[in-house]
């Protein structure tokens, strides 16, 4: 038996031998050729690049939020260029906010029209229709139906937004897709230094902050630029009366507390005294020229400014970079010979302009004594960051009254080839500031109002508000009295939210009426009334004595069912956040983003009012039932408020 199964295994072991030379024997006659086994190599490497890609892009597209409007968008697009192939309609869909669906699309009128125009007659009824039908499967829509004329209207599946809500809880409130990383300089703020920052640079920085955090959460690589007012003939003046107040300022440092009325001082003795004036003059050429001792001037009054400045950057919450009109200079000087050899000036007594097409108006690049003007500086400031810092994008928040400044500066820019087609360029206008009469916003006296005592006015106004509503509290026994510390952070959240907000919620290009009586109101679209709902629906879950570890570890397991009418649509409003930051994106107004944050305060509310999130005994007061989806549906309403405050620059507080 033994003996038989060893000849058995050798047999075999000699026919393995056997076969393996057979295999070399072939593998040797086929010659392969070597391109083809180095392309085969390259062709697998680029196998698992693209796998790695795809994976890439997948991951970093289920890290994003779905902006409906856009996702619609693409599937339409997809399925008209199918059927309608000659067509070029522009798809736009937009919420429907409940009536006929979530969302709806009107473009079938559009596409009748292209049709019609080439001879093909149909009605937009039939295109919807067929468009409905070849939608295909969408696993988030529960139906497509055709209303009307030739309305799309596009239902979603409650299953589908349970589960997104279930997507923010566990993954965060994030932004929609972004397609291309961009380089963005957002130019805002910029105050000009020896002179007072008032309520026109204080919107440029709300505003400017704002949509810096917008297109900073997209995913883009944004440059926050103060383009200060360091630089110009003003300088000259103060310097001369430096030299002449504070003879050792090159080795004492001057005791300047009120540089506005240093200004002042200055003017006037320049407007007055020719001999000062041929002076500052004088000065204005030793600055540019690099004088030390003149530099240390200058220098000591921009830092005087500067102090300043931050201290209000600081109360608000604000970060910039300063990179004044003064970093410009070589550049200007380099800039205009070359403009010049290009052939793009023209010569008009002793001065010398850029014409752009349909203004009459030309860039003044040089005056007729020589100097730079603010479009010298704004023309060098382009060319630095569209084409020394290749940006893909210049934004400029400054007000409206500028319009025309920015209108020249970027036709002239692109006429001489500093930006190119595909660069964008912004300007972000807004209006000016009004008092509650409707007239330019200045004190009783007349002057203009210093922001440091604007902001102080706020805070004074709002801490009284608060120990008012604290003396009510106690009254009625003292439930909820916050702490000494929780009012000071209650009063500052209160203070710099309230004129934020009251400035973000206005249609930035108009004018805006500041009064501290209506933004610090509780009742109304106010940044008191929105963070005391916010307050209030973080204290549901911790009345019902459930953490934020609890509430996340519960949504992590279980989907959020959500069912009643009023949650679903909470949950949809929650959902359009994509939506509404992909909107502003574009448009870069913020009050489309203020609008939406009320509009979550009122679907919560309703929401509240209809379904119970905590039962309580009627008798006792105890709990008796916790109603989990709900609670949960009540966190994902807090963080998406949370981060549409942060994103105005509004800090939250956990207790009011
Ligand atoms: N690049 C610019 N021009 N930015 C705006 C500058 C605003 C100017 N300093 C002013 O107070 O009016």
């Amino acid at each position: 038996m033994q003996a038989q199964m060893l000849a058995h295994t050798e047999g075999t072991e000699r026919e393995i031998i056997k076969l393996r030379r057979e295999i070399e024997d072939i593998e040797n006659s086929v010659k392969v050729d070597p391109d083809i086994a180095k392309l085969e190599t390259q062709n697998n490497k680029l196998k698992y690049q693209i796998a790695h890609l795809q994976q890439a892009i997948e991951k970093e597209k289920s890290k994003r939020m779905i902006a409906f409007p856009a996702f619609f968008g693409e599937k339409i697009q997809t399925v008209v260029s199918r059927l309608y192939p000659d067509v070029n309609a522009k798809i736009e869909v937009g919420p429907n906010k409940g009536k006929n669906g979530d969302y709806q699309c009107s473009c079938s009128f559009l596409i009748n029209k292209e049709l019609s125009k080439m001879g093909q007659k149909t009605n937009p009824k039939e295109i919807a229709n067929n468009l409905s039908q070849h939608f295909g499967d969408v696993s988030c829509l529960e139906k497509i139906e055709v209303t009307g004329p030739g309305f799309l209207n596009f239902y979603l599946k409650p299953n589908f937004v349970s589960s997104q809500i279930q997507d923010v809880l566990v993954n965060g409130v994030r932004a929609p897709p972004c397609n291309k990383r961009l380089k963005v300089f957002v130019d805002f703020s910029s105050p000009n230094i020896a002179k007072e920052m008032h309520v026109g640079h204080l919107r440029s920085t709300i505003i400017g902050d704002t949509v810096s955090r917008l297109l900073e959460f997209v995913g883009h690589d944004v440059h926050r630029v103060n383009h200060l007012g360091d630089w110009g003939t003003q300088f000259g003046m103060l310097i001369a009366h430096l030299q002449d107040q504070f003879p050792n300022y090159t080795t004492e440092s001057p005791p300047i507390e009120n540089l506005q009325a240093f200004y002042k001082e200055s003017k006037t003795r320049f407007d007055q005294d020719p001999d000062f004036k041929a002076r500052a003059y004088k000065c204005v050429v030793s600055l540019q020229g690099g004088d030390e001792d003149i530099i240390k001037g200058w220098k000591l009054i921009c830092g005087i400014s500067l102090a300043e400045f931050n201290k209000i950057y600081e109360r608000l919450d604000i970060r910039l970079d300063p990179v004044g009109e003064s970093f410009y200079q070589k550049k200007m000087e380099e800039l205009v010979p070359e403009l010049e050899k290009a052939g793009h000036l023209q010569f008009s007594e002793g001065c010398k302009l850029i014409f752009v097409e349909g203004q009459d108006v030309p860039m003044m690049v040089v005056k007729s004594d020589g100097g730079f003007t603010y479009d010298t500086s704004d023309l060098a400031a382009i060319k630095y960051r569209m084409v020394t810092s290749e940006a893909d994008w210049g934004v400029y928040v400054v007000d409206s009254g500028q319009g025309l400044h920015f209108d020249l500066l970027f036709a002239a820019a692109r006429k001489i080839g500093l930006v190119k087609p595909e660069q964008k360029l912004d300007h972000v206008g807004f209006g000016v500031v009004l008092g509650e009469d409707r007239k330019k916003f200045k004190t009783r006296s007349g002057d203009t109002v210093k922001l440091k005592d604007l902001l102080d006015e706020g805070l004074q106004r709002a801490e009284k508000k608060i120990r008012d509503k604290e003396e009510i509290k106690k009254e009625k026994g003292g439930a909820g009295l916050l702490t000494e510390e929780e009012i000071i952070a209650c009063r500052d959240a209160v203070t710099y939210g309230c004129i934020k907000f009251a400035d973000l919620t206005c249609t930035r290009t108009n004018d805006y009426v500041f009064s501290f009586d209506k933004m610090l109101d509780d009742k109304g679209k106010t940044a008191v009334y929105l963070l005391y709902a916010l307050t209030r629906i973080r204290s549901i879950a911790r009345n019902a004595g459930k953490s934020n570890i609890e509430l996340l570890d519960h949504a992590k397991q279980n989907p959020v069912n959500l069912e009643h009418e009023a949650e679903l649509k909470l949950a949809k409003t929650l959902l359009r956040f994509a939506e509404v930051i992909e909107e502003i994106t574009g448009t870069l107004q913020p009050h489309t983003l203020c609008n939406y944050l009320y509009d979550i305060s009122t679907d919560f509310t309703y929401f509240y009012d209809k379904c119970y999130c905590i039962q309580k005994d009627r008798e006792t007061g105890e709990i008796v039932k916790i109603h989990m989806d709900r609670l949960l549906l009540c966190e994902a309403t807090a963080q998406v408020m949370e981060k549409c405050f942060n994103l105005l620059g509004i800090k939250t507080v956990s207790r009011m």
